[in-house]
């Protein structure tokens, strides 16, 4: 489709104005033309050529001038454009130019008409330089020929001969493939000739291998002389692992200083340090802050914020000299008028105001509360009355009270008792006493003694002016502005309360609502009551206080903490509980015939737990009542549980559970009994003969168990034929099942768990040859010495017995 050339468009594309264009046609044309008028083909031709002529430059050298002077205000863009057209000018000599425009003009023209929309700007700006090439170049051709061949060639030219620099290209290509590469994982090409580069290459050139790394580890520390933290006690590995070092190094490292210790021993701090050293490392301790430490607080008090506070006293002495009496006489001189009736609660502690002072009694007479408080590592009491009936004086129990509160450093106050009988002889008591380093006051000692009467009361007022003397001396003090911290007294399920235990605070004030951990149960204080039965909302230091509120029932002598934070108190106790069990684990030796008569010795054992499996009810019961008569002063032997059949799994449960041996008749362990037995250490003993048994435990009671040969386990074959050969009678086709069967060794026979026989493998056969062994897997024949009744399925087991020394 052939474009329309309007007057207005040509002068625009020449940038003159439209009346230059319509001039020059008007000169021509013969027909008048206005700006919107479309021109014919020569029209046009006309136009191009009288405005060339008319525009025409005088030499190259001015076109360039001019050109290189407007280059400079251009934009960057224009220069790459620019460039190949200067070449294109350079490289268009005269007469190739008028070629080129006699024969193309006409073509090109078309061209330039068809894309004239898009180019006009173009055109235009082309046309400039085209002049300078025409004015030159005197053309024998028509001006409208000449100058409108000029713009389009040049556009054509200007793509078709650009010389670009292909290998800058590349050259930029490579560097951005290669930065990409190192960073990412594009360029694919680029990668195969990075590996290719690579190939032949060794690794280790661009890794680093291990001992240099250790060795850069090394200087390193040597360089920084590393810091680290250890505890007390370290296993190698993780003393390896703290201080960037192998084991072997640290292995290494401790031998040279004598310590010959593998990566799972633990080495102490000291030992830590000096191999730190030689690491070039300083060793800091490691504090462990545990959930207690977070939780209770365990801060001294400071002096200031220190009260005075009422002793706790306990009261010990011989058994009927008089200590229940005394603590009632106690409890009953104290109780006014008023209160009489209002005593109605035993809460194991009560306290007495004596002329506004306070005094508390453990309500738990006898030294064996107190020694098991003790054992538990609670101190709770400040003094103990020892109490001594004047007619009766010092008694086996007395002296051991005596030791026990020496032992613990309490103050010893003595009460000599039942006074008012006629046969009271306080001054033989008190010569006793000091038979037992207890030298009375009055003797110029520093032992109280107060003679007293439980029944007539006579001295209990002077007995608790003592106690309040005593305290005074002591200058017993705490902080109640803090939290509680104390002991529990005692302990009891209460039916309706859940547990119910009674507390002595010792320090600080318990109030309901509390968070209390005490020994492995947590709770929160619901409700308070004291020994009158009272309830309190809270519990100053020595006093003590029923509690409810705990999950379970704690045990008398646990310390007691109120808590800041419930969650971490019950994760406490489950690190206690946690920690409880693995010490009872521990602490459990397995009894065995072999170490029966140690425990026996250490009185350990008091009980030997037996089990008895047998293949009739028969020797059941034989074997019980002969074990049982077996005990004696030191070790009662009790028979725990006794039935028929193979020991099974449960059986040995019942014996890991409950400490106790097992023993068999002429019945076998099945497989899994037999492995857990091994797996928790339960001693099995086998026997085919009671008499064995009741030989082997008694002197396994009397320290004499040396037995010289034991079971040694070759292997197990089933009967999966069996054949009857004339001459040789019964023939087992056995399969092995597990380890090997023997010519020549003792072999059981096991049906349904039950021995059947013990006899000797006679021979042994693998096809037609005789074999000395037959492994696990294969098949073979037996030949009995002298059993014969065997069946399908009875089970071979092998053994050969071994000497052995202890
Ligand atoms: N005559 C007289 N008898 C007393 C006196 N004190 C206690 N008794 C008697 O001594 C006996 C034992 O008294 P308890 O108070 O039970 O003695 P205990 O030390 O608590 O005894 P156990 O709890 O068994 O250790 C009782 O029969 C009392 O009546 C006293 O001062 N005078």
């Amino acid at each position: 489709m052939m474009i329309k050339y309007r007057v207005h468009d040509v002068a625009k594309d020449l940038d003159v104005p439209n009346k230059e264009v319509l001039d020059i046609l008007g000169k021509y044309v013969k027909e008048p033309k206005k700006h919107m008028t479309a021109l014919e083909e020569n029209e046009l031709d006309i136009v191009f050529d009288r405005f060339t002529q008319d525009h025409a430059a005088q030499n190259f050298d001015a076109y360039f001038a001019t050109r290189n002077a407007a280059k400079a205000e251009e934009k960057p863009a224009g220069k790459t454009a620019e460039k190949p057209s200067e070449k294109t000018a350079k490289n268009t000599q005269e007469p190739k130019k008028q070629n080129v425009n006699n024969n193309n003009n006409r073509n090109k023209n078309n061209d330039r008409r068809n894309n004239n929309g898009n180019n006009r700007n173009q055109n235009a700006q082309q046309n400039k330089p085209q002049r300078p090439a025409q004015n030159n170049q005197p053309s024998n051709n028509t001006p409208a020929q000449e100058s409108a061949s000029e713009a389009p060639r040049r556009r054509v030219v200007d793509t078709r001969t650009v010389n670009v620099n292909i290998d800058k290209y590349n050259e930029k290509y490579d560097r951005l493939a290669y930065d990409k590469v190192k960073n990412d994982t594009v360029a694919a090409k680029q990668k195969i000739n990075q590996k290719s580069q690579r190939r032949g290459k060794p690794r280790s050139a661009k890794r680093e291998t291990e001992a240099e790394r250790l060795n850069r580890i090394a200087a390193e520390r040597k360089a920084k002389a590393i810091t680290i933290t250890v505890p007390d006690e370290i296993t190698v590995g993780e003393f390896a692992l703290r201080l960037k070092a192998t084991s072997a190094e640290v292995i290494k490292k401790l031998m040279a200083n004598g310590v010959f210790a593998t990566i799972n021993d633990t080495i102490d701090f000291d030992t830590a340090v000096l191999i730190a050293d030689e690491f070039h490392a300083k060793v800091e301790k490691e504090v462990v802050v545990t959930i207690e430490d977070r939780i209770i607080d365990d801060s001294e008090d400071d002096d200031a914020n220190l009260v005075p506070r009422a002793p706790v006293v306990v009261v010990m002495g011989h058994v009927d000299h008089g200590k229940t009496s005394i603590l009632d006489a106690i409890r009953h001189a104290n109780v006014t008028a008023g209160e009489a009736g209002g005593i109605t609660q035993h809460i194991g502690a009560y306290r007495v105001n004596i002329d506004g002072k306070d005094i508390t009694f453990l309500d738990t007479p006898g030294h064996a509360a107190f020694t098991t408080m003790r054992a538990r590592g609670a101190m709770v009491t400040d003094i103990a009355v020892l109490v001594v009936a004047a007619d009766d004086g010092i008694m086996p129990q007395t002296v051991e009270a005596i030791n026990h509160a020496k032992a613990a450093g309490v103050s010893i106050i003595v009460a000599i008792n039942k006074m008012d009988k006629p046969a009271a002889n306080p001054d033989l008591v008190k010569q006793q006493l000091t038979e037992y380093e207890l030298v009375p006051e009055e003797w110029g000692g520093d032992v109280p003694c107060i003679p007293v009467s439980a029944h007539t009361k006579m001295g209990i007022d002077d007995l608790l002016e003592m106690i309040l003397l005593v305290a005074e001396m002591k200058e017993l003090k705490a902080n109640p502005d803090r939290a509680a911290k104390g002991t529990v007294i005692e302990a009891r399920l209460d039916k309706g309360r859940g547990p119910v235990a009674t507390v002595l605070v010792q320090n600080g004030t318990l109030h309901t609502g509390d968070i209390v951990v005490a020994g492995t149960t947590v709770g929160r204080i619901r409700a308070m009551m004291n020994e009158r039965g009272e309830r309190v909302k809270s519990a100053g230091p020595s006093v003590p206080v029923e509690v409810t509120g705990l999950n379970e029932v704690p045990v008398g002598g646990d310390t007691f903490n109120a808590v800041s934070d419930e969650r971490l108190a019950r994760e406490l106790v489950e690190q206690r509980l946690t920690e409880q069990k693995e010490e009872m684990f521990n602490s459990q030796t397995k009894v065995t015939l072999d170490n029966l008569f140690e425990q026996m010795k250490e009185g350990e054992m008091k009980e030997l737990k037996v089990i008895v499996k047998a293949d009739v009810q028969g020797s059941v019961e034989a074997v019980r009542q002969s074990l049982e008569k077996l005990s004696n002063d030191e070790v009662r032997v009790h028979v725990i549980h006794g039935a028929v059949g193979a020991i099974s799994e449960s059986d040995v449960m019942l014996a890991n559970a409950s400490n106790a041996i097992i023993v068999g008749f002429n019945v076998r362990p099945d497989p899994v009994a037999e492995e857990n037995a091994k797996r928790d250490g339960v001693d099995m003993r086998l026997y085919r003969i009671i008499y064995d048994c009741i030989e082997e435990i008694e002197s396994a009671m009397k320290g004499m168990l040396a037995p010289k040969y034991r079971e040694v386990f070759l292997g197990k074959a089933e009967c999966r034929e069996v054949y009857k050969i004339t001459n040789v009678g019964m023939v087992i086709g056995g399969h092995v099942t597990s380890g090997k069967i023997v010519r020549g060794a003792q072999v059981r026979l096991v049906r349904d768990g039950i021995i059947v026989a013990d006899d000797k493998i006679a021979s042994l056969r693998r096809f037609k040859d005789d074999v000395k062994e037959v492994q696990d897997g294969y098949d073979c024949g037996i030949t009995l010495e002298r059993f014969s009744d065997i069946k399908l399925g009875d089970i071979l087991e092998a053994y050969e017995m071994e000497e052995y020394r202890d």
